[in-house]
C-alpha cells in the first residue's frame, strides 16, 4: 500500500485539492441535515434563526455539494488515470528490461492479465481509496468538534461510531473475505492463460479430440472462479448490510444518549442537532466501509503489478562503453545452466572473421543456448564470451545488437504486412533492399504471386504462411539486417532442397567480411561450413 501510495507523490496538488473538495461537499451535505434540523426548531420557535435565511443556505449547500462532489471525482479520476497510464509505461519499461530471459517461462495469458486488469483494478486505489480515507479522517475530526460542542460525551459517542463502522467493521469484513481477493485475481489470471494456451493449441485439441476434456476444464476454472467472486460479492453485501444497520443502530443510541444527558428543561436544540449531525453524517465513512471487502481484490492486483516491476533481469543493459566493429567471435571455457540444470559446460570455439562455423550435436545438447549467449540474452555462468575479443557483456547492447543478427527456429511475424514484417530488420529499408533481401531468400517469386505482393498482410501469428515461407522471411530479415556476424539456428529445417540451395548460395556469396555460426542437423547446409564443432554434453567433441 506504501508502494501504491508513493506513486501519488507527484500528482500531491491535485489529491490535495480532491481531498479539499471532497471535505467541503461532504460538509455540505451534512450541513444539510443539520440545517433542517435548525429549520424544524424555528418553525416550533425553539431558534432564533430566521427561517428565510435556513432555507437560502440549504439551498446553497445542495448546489455547492454538487459542485463540490463533481470537482472532487474529476480530480480523482485525474490522479487515477494519470497514474494508470504512468504504471502502464513502467510495466512496458519492466517487460523491456526482463526481456527475453525473464519472460520466457511465464504465461503470456497471465501476463496480459497483469497488464490489463489487474492494472486497470488498481484505479479503485486511486480514484475511491486514498483521497476518501483522508476526506472521511478530516471530516470525522470536524464533526466529533461540531457534536461535542453540545457535550464532551456525545463528541466521544460519535468518534466511537465513526470508529465502528469506519475501521472496526472494514477490517472484520476483509479479515472474513481472507485470500478470496488474492485467489481470484490469481485464478482470473491463470484463466486467461488458459484461454490463450487453448487458442494457440486449437489443431492439437482437434487432432487429439481434446475438445471435450478442454471444455471441462474451461467450465471447472470458471465455475471456481464463479464462486470466488460469489463469495466475494456476499462478503461484501454482508458487509453493506451490517454498516447500515450497525449506523441505525448507533443513530438511535444517540438519541437516546442526547436524550439522557440532556438536563431538565434544556432546549431540543441538545438533543436534536447532535442526533441529526450523527445521522447526516456517516457518509465518508460508509464510503471506506464499502471498500473493505474490494481492497483485498485490490492490493492483490497491485502485488501481482508490483512484482513485475521489482524483478530483477537476467541481463542488465550495457551503455557507455567504447564502441566496436567486429572482428571476429569465440566463446572460452563457457559454462552455462539453466535453474542449476547444467546445459553447458567449459565450450570453447573460435568463429574468425569471414568463416562459417558449422554447431551441430544431439537435440537438447545446448547448441541454441550457445547462440543465445552470444546475444547476451543470459549470462554465462564461467567462462567468457566474446565478439571482437571483447566479452559481451562489456559491449553496449545497442552495439552488440547491430552487430548480430539472430535467426531463431521459431520467425514471429507480426499482424502487418510483409513489407513492414521485413522491415522491422531495418526500419529505413528501400524497397530494393528489401527485394534484394528477400532474393537472397529465395523469397521474392514468392511474394510476387501473391496477389498484394509485399503489401500482403500476414495473418495472426503468420498463421496463413507456411513453415518454410515463414522460416525465409527470418532468413530475409537477416539478409536485410546485413550485420556482420550471423546467428543461423535451423535456418533450413523446413526448405526442400530447391530453396535450401538457393540459401547456401546466397550464404557463400555474403560471406566476405561476414562471420556465421550455423547450428543444422541437415548434412546439406553444413556443407557450406569451413568448420564444424559437434557439442555433446554441454561440451565440444
Ligand atoms: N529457458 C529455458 N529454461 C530452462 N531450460 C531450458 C530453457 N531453454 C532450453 N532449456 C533446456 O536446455 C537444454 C538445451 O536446450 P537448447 O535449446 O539449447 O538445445 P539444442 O541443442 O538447441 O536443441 P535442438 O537441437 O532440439 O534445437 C534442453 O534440455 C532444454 O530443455
Amino acid at each position: 500500500m506504501a508502494r501504491l501510495v508513493g506513486l501519488v507523490r507527484p500528482l500531491a496538488g491535485y489529491m490535495a485539492l480532491a481531498v479539499a473538495l471532497g471535505l467541503a461537499g461532504h460538509l455540505c451535505a451534512t450541513a444539510l441535515t443539520v440545517l433542517g434540523a435548525y429549520g424544524v426548531l424555528s418553525v416550533l420557535g425553539e431558534a432564533a434563526l430566521p427561517l428565510v435565511g435556513i432555507v437560502v443556505a440549504m439551498a446553497l449547500c445542495a448546489v455547492a455539494r454538487g459542485v463540490l462532489r463533481y470537482g472532487e471525482q474529476a480530480c480523482n479520476h485525474f490522479i487515477a488515470f494519470k497514474l494508470l497510464a504512468l504504471i502502464r509505461d513502467r510495466m512496458f519499461r519492466a517487460l523491456r528490461r526482463l526481456a527475453p530471459a525473464k519472460l520466457e517461462g511465464r504465461g503470456k495469458g497471465e501476463l496480459i492479465s497483469v497488464i490489463t486488469s489487474d492494472i486497470e483494478l488498481l484505479e479503485v486505489f486511486y480514484a475511491h481509496t486514498i483521497s476518501p480515507a483522508l476526506i472521511a479522517l478530516a471530516f470525522c475530526a470536524i464533526l466529533v468538534a461540531f457534536i461535542g460542542s453540545f457535550n464532551p460525551v456525545l463528541g466521544a459517542y460519535a468518534a466511537l461510531s465513526y470508529a465502528l463502522v469506519g475501521i472496526v467493521q472494514p477490517w472484520l469484513a476483509s479479515r472474513a473475505a481472507g485470500d478470496d481477493g488474492l485467489r481470484f485475481r490469481t485464478r482470473s489470471g491463470e484463466l486467461s492463460g488458459f484461454v490463450l494456451d487453448s487458442l494457440r493449441g486449437l489443431d492439437e485439441i482437434l487432432q487429439y479430440d481434446q475438445g471435450e476434456a478442454r471444455l471441462k476444464e474451461l467450465r471447472a476454472r470458471t465455475d471456481a472462479l464463479t464462486a470466488d467472486e460469489a463469495r466475494l460479492k456476499r462478503v461484501a453485501g454482508r458487509n453493506a448490510a451490517a454498516s447500515s444497520a450497525g449506523v441505525l443502530l448507533l443513530d438511535v443510541g444517540m438519541l437516546l444518549l442526547a436524550a439522557w444527558l440532556a438536563p431538565e428543561g434544556a432546549p431540543l436544540a441538545g438533543v436534536l442537532v447532535p442526533t441529526v449531525a450523527l445521522m447526516g453524517s456517516f457518509g465518508p465513512v460508509i464510503a471506506l466501509a464499502n471498500l473493505g471487502s474490494t481492497l483485498q481484490a485490490t492490493f492483490a492486483a497491485g502485488n501481482r503489478v508490483l512484482d513485475i516491476l521489482d524483478e530483477d533481469p537476467q541481463v542488465e543493459d550495457v551503455q557507455g562503453r567504447a564502441h566496436t566493429g567486429f572482428a571476429g567471435a569465440a566463446a572460452r571455457d563457457v559454462a552455462f545452466s539453466y535453474d542449476g540444470e547444467p546445459v553447458l559446460d567449459g565450450i570453447t570455439l573460435e568463429a574468425p572473421e569471414g568463416k562459417i562455423v558449422g554447431i551441430t550435436g544431439r537435440s537438447g545438447s545446448g547448441k541454441s543456448t550457445l547462440l543465445k549467449l552470444f546475444m547476451r540474452f543470459w549470462e554465462p555462468a564461467a567462462g567468457s564470451v566474446e565478439v571482437s575479443g571483447r566479452s559481451v557483456s562489456d559491449v553496449n547492447t545497442a552495439n552488440l545488437r547491430a552487430l548480430e543478427s539472430f535467426v531463431t527456429q521459431e520467425t514471429h511475424l507480426f499482424r502487418d504486412s510483409i513489407r513492414e514484417n521485413l522491415r522491422i530488420a531495418k526500419l529505413d529499408a528501400t524497397d530494393e533492399e528489401v527485394e534484394t533481401a528477400c532474393r537472397k531468400a529465395s523469397l521474392h517469386d514468392f511474394i510476387c504471386s501473391l496477389p498484394q505482393g509485399y503489401d500482403t498482410p500476414v495473418g495472426e501469428l503468420g498463421d496463413a504462411l507456411s513453415g518454410g515461407e515463414r522460416q525465409r522471411i527470418g532468413l530475409a530479415r537477416a539478409f536485410l539486417r546485413d550485420a556482420p556476424f550471423m546467428l543461423l539456428d535451423e535456418p533450413t529445417s523446413n526448405l526442400d532442397s530447391l530453396n535450401e540451395a538457393v540459401i547456401l548460395r546466397a550464404l557463400a556469396r555474403e560471406r566476405e567480411g561476414r562471420t556465421v555460426l550455423l547450428v543444422s542437423h541437415r548434412a546439406s547446409t553444413m556443407r557450406i561450413a569451413d568448420e564444424v564443432v559437434s557439442v555433446e554434453q554441454g561440451r565440444v567433441c
